[in-house]
């Protein structure tokens, strides 16, 4: 769901579509397949926005927490100097086409590919430098809980669909937005992060581990 005026939303991704991507035909063909397959992924204007934050932050290493087929993890890895994006998935079909993406797009040598329980997963890397979640929207306070101190100082934290559609917003919510808010409020009150909630697409929250 888009939280911005449609009008608003429709001019920002006329200029999505006229912006330069040396990749054009490969992700055209990726979000072709999740518009077929009803499959989520970050849109044009959140990649992004992880394009130009990797870009400023010239991470060495990032985990993503449900990678899907790999959309996401293009753009850590398109704006990556050094270093990996390891991408995670419950799915060996998501990774394996990943997989195959990466391969066509010439940026095998900076992901690796890992299948299994995110969180579980990143719990064996120290240092990360950027944490992008998008796994099961109940999981995201107990990933951040949990790998908070694999984090460097200094490193960031991005979560998506942290509006809900907006239901964050709204009195009474259902479970699972009623957990996206826990996460969102816990971001907001600690004292280790500095978090902002940006309103694109469907909410994106970004935090900096400050101590
Ligand atoms: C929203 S999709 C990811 C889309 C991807 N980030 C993108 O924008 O291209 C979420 C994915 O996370 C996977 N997933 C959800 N919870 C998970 C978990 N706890 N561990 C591993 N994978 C998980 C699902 O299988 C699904 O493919």
């Amino acid at each position: 769901m888009n939280i911005l005026n449609s009008q608003v939303e429709a001019y920002i991704e006329q200029l999505n579509r006229i912006a330069f991507i040396e990749d054009e035909e490969i992700l055209k063909e990726m979000e072709d397949y999740a518009h077929k397959n009803d499959f989520p992924i970050i849109d044009r204007t959140v990649g992004r926005l992880i394009y130009l934050i990797t870009k400023l932050k010239n991470p060495k290493l990032v985990i993503e927490l449900g990678s899907g087929y790999g959309y996401s993890a293009y753009y850590f890895a398109k704006a990556m100097n050094y270093g990996k994006v390891v991408l995670t998935d419950y799915q060996e079909k998501n990774l394996s086409m990943a997989k195959s993406y990466f391969e066509r797009l010439g940026l095998l040598d900076k992901a690796d590919f890992r299948v299994g329980n995110a969180i579980e997963i990143a719990k064996e890397y120290k240092d990360i430098d950027i944490l992008f979640l998008d796994l099961e929207k109940t999981k995201y306070l107990e990933a951040i809980l949990r790998l908070k101190d694999n984090l460097k100082v200094g490193s960031l934290v991005i979560a998506d669909n942290t509006l809900w559609y907006g239901k964050v917003a709204q009195d009474n919510p259902d479970d699972k937005t009623a957990k996206i808010k826990e996460f969102n409020e816990y971001m907001f009150k600690s004292r280790e992060f500095f978090s902002i909630l940006i309103p694109l697409r469907d909410g994106v929250l970004i935090s900096s581990k400050i101590e």
